[in-house]
């Protein structure tokens, strides 16, 4: 019986988890559930899967979770704080983990339940572009079970060869080439995304999401996350990663090998699939998901990305090129920029202007601890946030 800590319960990566987890009560267990503040909703999830622990990020809401907790009949032992959470990733609550929180906040618990050895899979993408080499290397050196669930990385390691060694470079792979939507906005000119709202750049034609990936994915920096993920995950050079529009979102990532061979991975857009293959992994089981009804598809398309409207691709590939915290420092400020457009306080193509300035302001900086890259990230917010002021 597998025993399973969902980081970001509330989440909808967090209720993905829980449905597959739900399937299979012979194999999975749902141990503990953390959320940030959303206590209700951690509490009615609590009530449905009855975990030994269910944590709050949020410190402040310590008393409203025990009492709601108290108040349901649960015996669930309510914690609270980020210290919490990185204390209950390398705990014996869990021998799985599910990196589900959002944003760098989620980089201390993915790294604890790294060094801890612990299979963890990992959906919170912001976690390995900030920390990288920090997260594979205690990947290695604590015999961890890295499975990715973004569903591109989930696809590519499903098309390469051989046994998963998470930053070593596989023979005979020439290329990785991620998928991208394209999001709402394909097909628009710069002109015409100047004044789009938070609302139409989080009604992504193709999966359901939390607003902050949303946006990632209407700017098409969330391909640009991935592509620096994929870096890490596989040990691939800037150079052998490519991205390509699919706006289907079927074919969910492609293999190409040195023979001419393209090995790819579809499916319906639905991340149980990846969390099903994550949590049996290397079994295979039923994720709730429907069979492709390849007849009733009839066409797949595919085209180039418009590096022109959406500046923030290549932004991605300047920080990985350029190596060092500029990865940190991209995160950071998208994380700030992005905030600030679903505020309302800045227009959708400020995002890349303020990355872009982010970037070039903290040129060189490095980082290779935990404290230093949280002290870059915070830096780097600093720095975000004051260009918001001065567009
Ligand atoms: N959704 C998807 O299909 C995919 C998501 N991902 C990645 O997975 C991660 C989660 O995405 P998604 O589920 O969409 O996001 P959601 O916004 O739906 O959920 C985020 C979760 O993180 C919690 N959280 C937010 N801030 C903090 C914090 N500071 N400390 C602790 N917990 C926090 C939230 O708690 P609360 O509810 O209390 O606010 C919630 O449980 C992201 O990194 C995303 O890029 C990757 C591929 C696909
Ligand atoms: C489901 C998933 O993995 C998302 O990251 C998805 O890829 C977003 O779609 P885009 O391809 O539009 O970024
Ligand atoms: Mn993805």
């Amino acid at each position: 019986m597998r025993r399973v800590a969902v980081f970001g319960a509330t989440g909808s990566i967090g209720a993905s988890t829980l449905d597959v987890i739900a399937r299979h009560p012979d194999r999975f267990r749902a141990t503990a559930l953390t959320a940030n503040d959303k206590v209700d909703e951690l509490v009615a999830l609590c009530v449905r899967h009855r975990p030994d622990i269910a944590v709050v990020a949020d410190a402040s809401r310590y008393a409203a979770l025990r009492d709601a907790l108290a108040g349901a009949g649960l015996h669930t032992e309510a914690r609270a704080g980020s210290e919490a959470l990185v204390e209950l990733a390398g705990s014996d609550a869990c021998d799985t983990v599910v990196a589900a929180i959002v944003g760098a906040a989620g980089l201390p618990s993915t790294l604890a339940a790294a060094r801890a050895g612990k299979r963890l899979l990992l959906a919170n993408k912001e976690a390995i572009v900030v920390a990288g080499a920090l997260l594979v290397e205690a990947v290695a050196a604590n015999g961890a079970e890295l499975l990715p669930i973004d569903s591109e990385h989930n696809a590519i390691f499903q098309c390469l060869p051989g046994p998963a060694i998470h930053g070593a470079a596989r023979p005979g792979v020439r290329r990785i080439v991620l998928t991208a939507s394209g999001g709402p906005f394909r097909g628009r000119t710069r002109a015409q995304l100047a004044e789009v709202s938070p609302d139409e750049a989080c009604a992504h034609p193709k999966w359901r999401m939390g607003r902050k990936i949303s946006v990632d994915s209407a700017t098409l920096m969330n391909k640009g996350l991935e592509v620096i993920e994929a870096h890490w995950l596989f040990g691939a050079a800037a150079d052998a990663i490519d991205v390509v529009v699919h706006p289907q979102s079927i074919v969910h990532s492609l293999v190409e090998y040195a023979d001419g061979s393209m090995l790819a991975q579809l499916g319906n857009p639905d991340m149980r699939t990846a969390l099903a293959y994550g949590l049996a992994w290397p079994d295979r089981i039923d994720a709730g998901v429907a069979p492709l009804d390849l007849a009733a598809l009839a066409r797949l398309d595919f085209e180039a990305p418009d590096r022109a409207a959406f500046p923030c691709l290549d932004l991605a590939y300047r920080a990985l090129r350029e190596g060092g915290g500029a990865a940190t420092v991209l995160n950071a400020a998208n994380e700030v920029a992005v905030s600030a457009f679903l505020q309302g306080r800045l227009g959708f193509l400020g995002i890349a202007t303020v990355l872009a300035a982010a970037l070039d302001a903290l040129h060189g900086a490095r980082a290779d601890s935990l404290d230093a890259l949280l002290a870059l990230d915070a830096e780097a917010r600093r720095v975000a946030t004051t260009l918001l002021r001065s567009p």
